[in-house]
């Protein structure tokens, strides 16, 4: 199969969708793979390392999308829509119940679509969401101690405290993957955490690894607001997969909440859970509403591209080896990369994007 590698063109996305050592697994099975020039320069992988393993170097975006089986790492901006064709099989980021555009977009042009973010194991893991939820997690918490500095906008509140004065106080709206990860390196940083979350299994776990370090709270309104209004760094986690983010903190809560107070909503997008939460870029990370701070970049982990890149390529490997050794076969016959599905042939196949929009849902079972 002929295998597509555009260079990423949001604001500060510095991944790739392939490693070289990928593309090496692809030409090795018999694949021809196209590399758009500097597609790698971001994370410092030069047109020489695809080369040297086989791949074709070509000029123009265009060229890279003229593929069968286009290998990505953030969902389609406008500039891209022209290169969606009906024989086409896209495997990226799409986070479609959030960009209604991206969704009449993939469906008017005809595309198969596969989102990263909704493949799913038997166990309910999502594995290609993992890797990019765990650098975020972690990110998130560096970021939102940069900005409760008092020159970024923050409440001026050091994460460890000093003897003698409080440490920050860490609020965590779900206790996932990005939750889990975005606790440990507050716990490091010496800060005071409270997890929320609707799954008392996760809560548990947290009880049980923490003994006692961390505060958990079941998540429902009135625990969510107690724990914002005393909280110094909020950050949103949750994630209902494929759907759109629940509102856990509305627009009223702020003016209960301390000024200064600094939202990192990690799940903007799936459109936040914080009901002022607006897609943001690393060009201009932050604004500011009713004196909290919003920091809500969609694309956290592109700024750390050395760890993103091999992180989020060491998962999608396999998935990529069976699209492009079986086409859309191995969406019959692959349920993990099923789940993925979110557009074919112009018709919706995730019923979290179909409800989003109020749009018919066509299940894969009808579809193949
Ligand atoms: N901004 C960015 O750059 C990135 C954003 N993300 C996003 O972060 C979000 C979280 O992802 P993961 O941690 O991987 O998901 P996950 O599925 O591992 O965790 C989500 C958690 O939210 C909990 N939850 C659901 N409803 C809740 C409620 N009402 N109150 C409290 N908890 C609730 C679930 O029980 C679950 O534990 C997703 O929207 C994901 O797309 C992930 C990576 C990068
Ligand atoms: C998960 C996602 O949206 C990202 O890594 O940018
Ligand atoms: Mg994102």
């Amino acid at each position: 199969m002929l295998v597509g590698l555009p260079k990423e063109i949001k604001d500060n996305e510095y991944r790739v969708g392939l490693t070289p050592g990928a593309v090496k697994m692809l030409v090795a099975r018999g694949h021809r793979v196209l590399v758009e020039t500097g597609a790698g320069e971001g994370s410092f992988i030069p047109d020489q390392e695809y080369r040297s393993v086989g791949a074709q170097i070509v000029e123009h975006a265009h060229d890279a999308w003229a593929a069968q089986l286009v290998v990505k790492v953030k969902e389609p901006l406008s500039a891209e829509y022209p290169y969606l064709r009906k024989d086409m099989l896209l495997f990226t980021y799409l986070h479609l119940a959030s960009n209604e555009p991206l969704t009449k977009a993939l469906l008017t042009s005809g595309v198969t679509a596969i989102a990263y973010e909704t493949v799913q194991t038997h166990s309910g893991q999502l594995p290609l969401l993992m890797p990019m939820s765990e650098v975020a997690g972690r990110m998130s918490t560096q970021v939102g101690a940069a900005i409760l500095q008092r020159p970024q906008g923050g409440r001026g509140v050091l994460m460890g405290g000093v003897p003698g004065v409080a440490p920050a106080d860490v609020t965590i709206l779900g206790g996932g993957t990005v939750g889990a990860n975005a606790a440990r390196i507050a716990i490091g940083m010496g800060a005071q955490v409270t997890i929320l979350d609707v799954s008392h299994h996760r809560l548990a776990y947290f009880d049980d690894l923490y003994n006692g370090r961390i505060q958990t709270r079941k998540s429902n309104p009135s625990t969510i607001e107690e724990a914002v209004c005393q909280a110094d760094l909020v950050i949103g986690a949750v994630l209902i997969p494929g759907g759109k983010a629940p509102w856990l903190v509305t627009r009223p809560m702020l003016s209960s909440m301390r000024k200064g107070t600094v939202i990192v909503d990690v799940a903007v997008d799936q459109g936040g859970c914080v009901e002022t939460t607006k897609p943001t870029t690393h060009s201009q990370p932050t604004y500011e509403i009713d004196g909290i701070v919003h920091y809500c970049v969609a694309n956290m982990p592109g700024a750390v591209p050395r760890t993103s890149t091999f992180a989020l390529v060491n998962q999608t490997t396999d998935y990529v080896l069976l699209l492009a050794d079986q086409g859309v076969d191995a969406l019959v016959n692959n349920p993990e990369l099923q789940s993925g599905l979110n557009i074919y042939r112009g018709q919706v196949a995730h019923p979290g994007v179909a409800t989003a929009f109020g749009l018919a849902y066509t299940s894969p079972e009808q579809v193949f």
